[in-house]
């Protein structure tokens, strides 16, 4: 949308530098004017005139007199550079010309004001070369050979003039007489010296109307150009066949209203063509310099030039009529006539003007006071030529539009005919089976799509697993190593520092705890301890149950279990006993098990908590040690005692152990607790501890101990 400046809003095709919407215009676009103030020439300045347009700083805005007009451009005097005006207005239009568009340059004002020079439609290759159409073909020339890889191009050129209502066709080499009427100014100076060469002629062109509404004209001259020489060449041509001549206000003065025109026609290469893009596509630029308005008065024109006068103004009036007829929102909504064919002029400018082109409409002005009058009518039909709305289309050919859809029919008839003689399926089918592939290949991309992404997953879970792997087997090879009686130090390369040095003290701190209670307990049955081997390892014993606990070869005397004096019955209990010990250390060993592998996660704890944890338990146990150590000091003394009574006595002896059990009992039980909520998890120190207190018990060998030690075997079970 781009905001005009008298205040309409005006929705634009395509506002981009390539000036060419490839979709289908659904929109309007609003005719672009631009203003071209010339500067004062010679003569206006011998006249002492002065200059009566005031220009708006920054803004497309000229002032006269007490009005003010807003354009889309204004150029020259303190305004843009005239020579930025092809940039500015043209370009885009010449690049919409390959993207099909027609379009439309329309130069306008009254005599004298620069319309041709500004148009450059008097172009000679040796001499004037400066103007809007020069530009125009260079870049049309630049462009073709940047796409020829893409497309065939094909350039046409017209060139007439309409001199009073007729039209006449400036590159016909054989003109008709009615061509060559005309005698004044400078035209015919190429071909024989101010003379339009004497022909047998065609028929005079013709103005129609094409079946879509569009306009041609029959019977003109469309000349094949090649190369920017070849083009500029008719350019020329034309321009030194046209009607000029003098008047007072302009020493060659256009006489007639010049049309040249430029048909681009392209096609696509067949590589090169994609589903979207045309095949075929055919656009016309259309450059027209119109005579100059002019009062018979201030020209001076009088007889034959008097007469073009008053066409030309006709012509003009015609213009301006249909200007103001599509210029008028009133009418334009109401469907109001548009006075097209009241002239020749309004008729080939039919597609120009609310047509199907895109048009950019240049208000030539004279700056000199003396011109104020037809300056602010020019400005005023200028003005309102804003408010005309075009509807931009791009052109196909009808006939290879036809005859692509035929060629598609075609392929698809021989691609029946071939499945209809291997008796395969019916078009319907083919189609069918068509929308199926397609469905299929969207859905087998969408799902390349997944399998690359499960792909990623699994490689990334298939490291995790590698990574976790090479950390179990490090872990298993270090307790391995431990199993087999490596030390820390040995490990020192495998274990991580502070946590391998904390585990350390606290394996080589169980140890000696351990070594301590078999000692209390040697040193506690002194007549048992000579009856029961003793390992030269004992704390072997200890390490294997924590490596493993097999418990069933682990060496128990038997006869812990047998009553004092009871040998008749050693046998059987001793065996019964003994499996059902066996039996549960059996479970205890496979809970056991699984422990350890909780013991790896456990090496990976806060090693300042597990420290405080192993330091209050330590201390828990050189409480219970001394307490220990003085019940033992005191039960041996009592044993003592006990030995030089006779037999009879003995079993009040028992009686006072068993007391004495029971005292101890509540304690040994709160300090089981303690012990196993500490050693949660380290339940293999634990379960060794409570060994090392079942050996205590067994190793006190009578009945009431080995009660102790039952309920000591008992709960180191469920601890485990
Ligand atoms: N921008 C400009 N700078 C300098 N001179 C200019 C400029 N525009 C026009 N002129 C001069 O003004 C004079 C009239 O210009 P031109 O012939 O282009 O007017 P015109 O509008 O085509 O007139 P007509 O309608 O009579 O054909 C010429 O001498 C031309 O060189």
């Amino acid at each position: 949308m781009t905001k005009r400046g008298n205040g309409d809003d005006v929705v634009s095709v395509d506002e981009e530098e390539n000036g060419g919407s490839e979709k289908e215009a659904t929109t309007t676009q609003a005719v672009q004017v631009a203003v071209n103030i010339r500067p004062l020439i010679a003569m206006e300045r011998v006249q002492g005139c002065s200059d009566c347009i005031a220009i708006v700083p920054g803004e497309p805005q000229v002032q006269i007199g007490h009005h003010s007009f807003t354009f889309d451009y204004v150029f020259g005097s303190s305004a843009l550079p005239l020579d930025s005006i092809f940039d500015k207005c043209v370009k885009p239009l010449v690049e919409g010309l390959f993207h099909g568009y027609n379009a439309t340059v329309l130069a306008y004002g009254q005599t004298g004001s620069g319309k041709t020079y500004t148009m450059g439609t008097g172009y000679t290759v040796r001499g004037n070369t400066e103007g809007v159409i020069s530009q125009v073909m260079e870049t049309i020339f630049n462009r073709v050979e940047t796409l020829k890889q893409e497309a065939d191009f094909q350039l046409q050129v017209s060139f007439i003039e309409i001199l009073k209502e007729e039209v006449h066709d400036l590159l016909d080499l054989n003109p008709s007489p009615a061509d060559y009427g005309y005698m004044g100014g400078t035209m015919g100076s190429a071909f024989g010296g101010g003379m339009k060469v004497v022909g047998t002629g065609k028929p005079p062109i013709q103005i129609r109307e094409t079946i879509s509404g569009g306009i041609t004209l029959s019977g003109v001259t469309e000349v094949n150009v090649k190369s920017l020489e070849e083009m500029a060449s008719c350019l020329e041509r034309g321009s030194l066949c046209r009607a000029t001549g003098s008047t007072n206000m302009n020493s060659q003065s256009s006489r007639s209203h010049a049309i040249f025109t430029i048909t681009l026609e392209q096609r696509r290469k067949w590589d090169k063509l994609d589903d979207c893009g045309e095949e075929y596509l055919c656009a016309k630029l259309h450059l027209v310099d119109l005579a100059g308005s002019e009062r018979a008065k201030r020209t001076g024109s009088d007889g034959a030039r008097f007469k073009e006068g008053v066409h030309i103004n006709k012509g003009l009036l015609a213009l301006g009529n249909v200007i103001s007829a599509l210029g008028d929102d009133k009418k334009r909504r109401d469907g109001g006539h548009v006075p097209y064919r009241d002239s020749k002029l309004t008729r080939l400018l039919q597609d120009s003007l609310g047509g199907n082109s895109r048009t950019v409409m240049i208000a030539c002005v004279s700056p000199a006071d003396s011109n104020t009058e037809e300056t602010l009518n020019t400005l005023k039909y200028a003005n309102r030529a804003r408010n005309i709305q075009n509807k931009p289309m791009v052109n196909r050919d009808p006939m290879a539009a036809e005859m692509q859809q035929m060629r598609q029919q075609l392929e698809l008839m021989q691609a029946e005919l071939l499945c209809a003689r291997a008796g395969g399926p019916s078009s319907t089918e083919v189609q069918v089976m068509k929308q199926k592939i397609a469905w299929l290949e969207a859905s087998n991309m969408d799902l390349r799509k997944e399998l690359v992404e499960a792909r990623g997953q699994l490689e990334s879970l298939a490291q995790t697993a590698v990574h976790s792997q090479v950390e179990r087997d490090k872990l298993k090879l270090k307790l391995e190593k431990l199993r087999a009686g490596k030390t820390f130090e040995e490990l020192d390369g495998d274990v991580d520092g502070q946590t391998g040095s904390l585990l350390k003290d606290y394996v080589t701190r169980i140890q000696e705890l351990e070594c301590e209670l078999l000692q209390i307990q040697n040193s506690r049955f002194p007549s048992i301890q000579s009856s029961r081997p003793v390992s030269s390892h004992s704390s072997d014993s200890f390490g294997d149950s924590a490596s493993g606990l097999d418990f069933e070869t682990t060496h128990v005397d038997r006869r812990v279990f047998l009553p004092a004096g009871d040998p008749s019955g050693e046998t059987e209990t001793v065996v019964v006993a003994k499996e059902n010990l066996c039996k549960q250390l059996r479970e205890l060993t496979i809970r056991l098990q699984k422990k350890e592998a909780e013991m790896k996660i456990f090496q990976s704890f806060d090693p300042v908590y597990l420290r405080l944890q192993y330091e209050r338990k330590l201390e828990e146990l050189e409480e219970e040690k001394q307490s220990l150590q003085g019940e033992r000091d005191r039960l041996i003394a009592n044993l003592e005692t006990l030995a030089n009574a006779a037999d009879g006595s003995m079993q009040m002896i028992q009686q006072t152990h068993m007391q004495k059990w029971k005292q101890l009992e509540p304690h040994i039980q709160s300090d089981h607790k303690k012990f196993s909520r500490h050693y949660g998890r380290k339940q293999i120190t634990a379960a060794c501890l409570l060994t090392g207190l079942l050996q205590i018990s067994v190793a006190l060998s009578s009945p009431l101990l080995s009660l102790g030690a039952d309920r000591l075997e008992k709960e180191a079970g469920e601890l485990v």
